[in-house]
């Protein structure tokens, strides 16, 4: 069988969604149909979330009774809590995600359950484990994963920083994870097809998802990003080391992208609300650097920031720490993975490529004591 190579697959359509639009000439960037910039504006995470698991924007009872389910569903079992005080505090929270969620599908497996209670099981509780683990760790506390708030970006800013989050910051976070929600056929999204592909569990496909999202070419850009703005002291500062980074050749993490060719656009969205907590914090510095980064990427290499970019400093200034800026990226992406393990499971085929063989000729076997 002949097929055609295409490095990283790019350019290969490798299956059909209903799902979202990437980068399509006059649609941009659509969930369901709806304009990003619309459900930015507009809407909140939990009606972003309950279109893409459940297929359609919810009315005003809808998402009443979705957002109850989700602030019911938030509680840990007391396994998966003994499972979480046993992974270090060393661990990076992809770790404590990765490991929670495969935990749980041991606890409470799909097969005592279905599909769209598991998605949503996932999307109420990854706030919980990861902010259990946390506290457990850094304060040997065990944290009630209460906290009466009824958003997702409320609940987590709520549990990590022990108080009523600022009106603001809540805001921020939360069109942050309507960003974040989906993106077609990206690589977390693509690994968790392939594991769904084999007719394995929802838990296993989102738990692929996870560990394919975390490398810094994909969701760990964020965390990347953050370390680099972080580096300088001032814009001219910041200009002066993007050059020296371009002239050896270093990938500027948070730039570039496989689909968009002339810019992201959430990009603008993101960075407008880095901007609204720079002022509001009163220290522009973040801000300024990213500006002059943003701008040097593009005089120098044609490169424009991707929404890793800003979500960096937008994070920082809500005062995240940078270890969990890419499970925030897996508390709202787990919304679009659902969606599309659903999606491949309702009209499967296994995924079975094939490649180009690049090792030896045939040759002879030789036995042990001929070997050199
Ligand atoms: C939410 C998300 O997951 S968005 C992506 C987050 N990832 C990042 O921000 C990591 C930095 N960016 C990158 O590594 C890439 O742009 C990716 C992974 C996003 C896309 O990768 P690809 O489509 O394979 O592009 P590829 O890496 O081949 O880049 C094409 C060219 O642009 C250059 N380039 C691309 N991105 C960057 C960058 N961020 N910094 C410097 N150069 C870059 C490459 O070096 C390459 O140049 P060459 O042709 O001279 O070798
Ligand atoms: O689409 C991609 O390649 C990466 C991704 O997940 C995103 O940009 O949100």
């Amino acid at each position: 069988m002949n097929g055609t190579y295409s490095p990283g697959l790019e350019g290969v359509v490798a299956g059909e969604t209903a799902i979202s639009t990437v980068g399509k000439k006059g649609r941009g960037l659509t969930y369901r149909g709806y304009a990003i910039d619309d459900l930015a504006r507009q809407s909140t995470f939990e009606e972003v979330a309950h279109l893409l698991i459940h297929g359609k924007l919810p009315n005003r009872e809808n998402l009443a009774l979705f957002r109850n389910r989700l602030m019911a569903l938030r509680s840990l079992p007391a396994e998966l809590k003994t499972v979480l005080e046993q992974l270090p505090a060393s661990a990076h929270p992809m770790d404590v995600l990765r490991t929670g969620c495969s935990a749980l599908g041991a606890i409470e497996p799909e097969a005592t359950s279905s599909e769209i209670r598991v998605a949503e099981r996932l999307l109420a509780s990854f706030p919980s484990m990861l902010l259990y683990w946390h506290h457990y760790q850094t304060g040997g506390r065990r944290i009630s994963t209460e906290s009466g708030e009824e958003s997702m970006a409320g609940h987590f800013l709520a549990l990590f920083h022990g108080k009523k989050p600022e009106d603001l910051q809540r805001r921020a976070v939360d069109a942050s994870l309507i960003l974040y929600a989906e993106h077609e056929f990206n690589a977390s999204t693509f690994s968790a097809r392939v594991t769904a592909s084999t007719l394995s569990d929802f838990y296993s496909a989102i738990t692929s998802a996870i560990g394919t999202l975390r490398g810094p070419l994909h969701g760990g850009a964020n965390e990347e990003a953050m370390r680099l703005i972080s580096r300088f002291g001032s814009a001219d500062e910041a200009e002066q080391g993007l050059l020296e980074m371009l002239a050896r050749k270093e990938k500027i993490m948070g730039f570039g992208h496989r689909v968009y060719k002339e810019m992201d656009p959430r990009s603008p969205i993101i960075r407008k609300w880095s901007q609204k907590l720079s002022e509001a914090g009163g220290n522009m510095l973040l801000y300024q650097v990213s500006e002059r980064i943003e701008k040097v990427m593009l005089r120098e290499k044609r490169l424009f920031p991707n929404l890793d970019f800003y979500s960096a400093s937008a994070y920082h200034l809500c005062g995240i720490p940078t270890t969990m800026f890419t499970p925030l990226f897996v508390f709202a992406r787990v919304a679009g993975w659902s969606a599309h393990v659903m999606e491949q499971r309702a009209a499967n085929r296994i995924f079975r490529p094939i490649a180009e063989y690049t090792g030896p000729e045939p040759m002879a076997y030789l036995p042990m004591d001929q070997r050199g």
